[in-house]
């Protein structure tokens, strides 16, 4: 006969099924043939669970003792696993507690429990299970796919026209629609599908780490090849070698709208890919965002959240490989294209700081690619023509815009105004890579001793949150970092248009948008945890900016 461990009426924390979330319960009774609890949640729902899936969580409020030594106090502060620890009561209690962080933690402590509820609801659609997160506003389908479907093309279109015109003010009338033959060129296509091929092919050569994803709501951990350094360090030595050999590299800057109808070409049949085999994958294996049932919406957001094919992760693989490697081709090629066009012995110093500044953030990226696996569009983002087509159209097609509109508008630069750029460029550069890094750190092993001077808040999730360091200076640091490295990107190219500044009002965009979509998000998961976590670190992006 199993023994009862936890009583009716008790209130405990109960796992919601199929994600690690879990929510405060009651338990309603035992039922000793299935050895299932039956509790219900607040909200009402009535659900039986496994003892495993059950959680006491005590609040213990330690007194602040002023003989602990600062050691043991830190380390008690960082760690869910550290935190959580087994008790010799008869209810083998969870202990969440923080006894490092200020004394109203313990209102915050009691917060933790009163996370709320957003469940996820199973609803049937065509016959299938599709997930319905009632929280956040993915059911609230924004009519707005159909429109961004449109425009997102369209746009990266009227930019590779416009960077190409004499004068490419952007209030100028737009370019004359070249006829629809102009936008095919069979070359250009299989040039851009064997640079895809080649990249693949790196990709999936067992040289370099293999990297554990974050856990998925069932619980499983990908495994992902991070080999992005090797990858780009073969491609530079190929492509030096291909120029060595005669290949005529400035074929991309004369070929540019060419390659980008060839690259959405790609990504348009990518994501129809994407979407068909989305229909067979399991519910847990798809995204919670982009699971609405509605067609042109999943299409467009992503239903699928790890698409593979065998071990080959086709979303990591495209966010990190073809387009972020041939951002820099291309870059390199509009500098060979702005010494051929000026008759120059070297490129300028303008296109030089575009060139390095963008080469140095690629290659970050590729270096510390297992940092990408905490970022949130490979966490929590479907598979689908956003990111398809953001990473294999919108990132080596536009991103380069500023090198391809220096080709024929030089901006002669000073050597001290180089000099200012290029210390933004590093301070930016520096909080981006700390502040990620930080949380990357943070989110693999919270109870690495590199990071035992970091205060964070416990939730009932059993991840915590940052409340020190970059995190507790402003809730998104990485992307302050980033947006100093755009404004250092742009300010080579003078002032004279907008069109190279286009990045930097995208990136605005993007990054407020972002900001608020996880916030929404973070909400959800963390309840009021992430409220206090608001109110400790109250600025988003900008310190002093609300
Ligand atoms: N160049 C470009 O075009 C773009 C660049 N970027 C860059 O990519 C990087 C990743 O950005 P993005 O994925 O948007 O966002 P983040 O890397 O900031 O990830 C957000 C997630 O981090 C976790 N988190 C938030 N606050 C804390 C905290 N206090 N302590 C611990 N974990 C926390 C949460 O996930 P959880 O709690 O679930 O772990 C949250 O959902 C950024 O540097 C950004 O600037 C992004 C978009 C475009
Ligand atoms: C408008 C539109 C189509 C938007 C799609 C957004 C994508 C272009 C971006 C979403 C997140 C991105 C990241 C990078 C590139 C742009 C996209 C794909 C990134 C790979 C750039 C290099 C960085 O070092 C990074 C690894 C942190 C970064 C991750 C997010």
């Amino acid at each position: 006969m199993p023994a009862v461990r936890y009583q009716s009426g008790e209130m405990v924390m109960g796992r919601w099924p199929g994600s690690s979330l879990y929510y405060e319960v009651k338990v309603l009774g035992f039922d000793a043939e299935s050895s299932l609890y039956t509790v219900i949640y607040k909200d009402g729902t009535e659900l039986e669970l496994k003892e495993p899936d059950i959680k006491v969580v005590r609040f213990q409020t330690r007194p602040r003792s002023r003989s602990r030594s600062p050691g043991r106090r830190r380390s008690r502060s960082r760690s869910p696993a550290r935190t959580t620890r087994r008790t010799s009561s008869r209810t083998a209690a969870a202990i969440i507690t923080d006894a490092a962080v200020p004394s109203h933690r313990d209102t915050r402590l009691k917060d933790s429990l009163e996370v709320r509820l957003s469940p996820l609801l199973s609803s049937m659609v065509k016959g299938r299970t599709v997930i319905l997160n009632t929280s956040s506003n993915c059911l609230s389908l924004p009519p707005g796919a159909f429109f961004w479907l449109l425009f997102l093309p369209s746009w990266v279109f009227f930019l590779v026209l416009q960077v190409n015109q004499e004068d490419p003010s952007l209030t100028n009338s737009p370019p004359l629609l070249p006829p629809p033959g102009a936008f095919w060129d069979a070359q250009a296509f299989g040039l851009v599908v064997l640079w895809i091929v080649f990249q693949a092919v790196l990709y999936t050569l067992p040289v370099g780490k293999l990297s554990e994803g974050m856990p998925l709501r069932s619980g499983e951990r990908l495994k992902y090849r991070t080999n992005g350094f090797f990858a780009i360090s073969v491609s530079a030595l190929a492509i030096a070698a291909a120029a060595h050999q005669g290949v005529d590299i400035t074929y991309i800057h004369s070929h540019f709208l060419q390659l980008t109808a060839a690259a959405f070409l790609v990504s348009v049949l990518l994501s129809v890919y994407l979407y068909v085999r989305s229909q067979y994958a399991a519910s847990e294996q798809l995204a919670l965002g982009g699971s609405s049932g509605n067609l042109l919406y999943d299409f467009f957001k992503g239903h699928e959240l790890n698409p593979r094919i065998r071990e080959f992760d086709l979303k990591f693989f495209c966010e990190m490989r073809p387009g972020l490697i041939g951002w820099c081709l291309i870059n390199f090629a509009m500098a060979l294209a702005e010494m051929k066009q000026q008759g120059l012995d070297a490129p300028s110093y303008s296109m030089l700081l575009v060139n390095l500044f963008q080469l140095l953030y690629v290659v970050d990226g590729l270096w510390n690619e297992e940092a990408i696996l905490t970022t949130m569009d490979l966490m929590h983002d479907g598979f689908g023509f956003m990111l398809a087509f953001g990473d294999l159209v919108w990132v080596p097609f536009t991103y380069t815009l500023q090198a391809y509109y220096l080709v024929r508008h030089p901006v002669p630069l000073s050597p001290p105004a180089a000099a200012a750029i290029i210390a933004l460029k590093l301070v930016g550069f520096y909080i981006f890579r700390k502040s990620n890094s930080e949380k990357n750190a943070f989110r693999r092993n919270p109870s690495d001793p590199k990071l035992s001077h970091l205060q964070s808040i416990p939730t009932a999730t059993g991840k915590s949150l940052l409340v020190s360091g970059w995190w507790g200076v402003v809730r998104h640091p990485n992307y302050l970092g980033d947006l100093l490295m755009a404004l250092a990107w742009s300010l080579p190219c003078g002032f004279s248009h907008l069109l190279p500044w286009y990045y930097m009002i995208y990136f605005v965009i993007l990054l407020v948008h972002r900001d608020a979509r996880d916030m929404s998000e973070c909400r959800r998961k963390y309840g009021s945890v992430w409220d206090e976590y608001c109110r400790t670190v109250p600025y988003r992006i900008i310190p002093g900016v609300y």
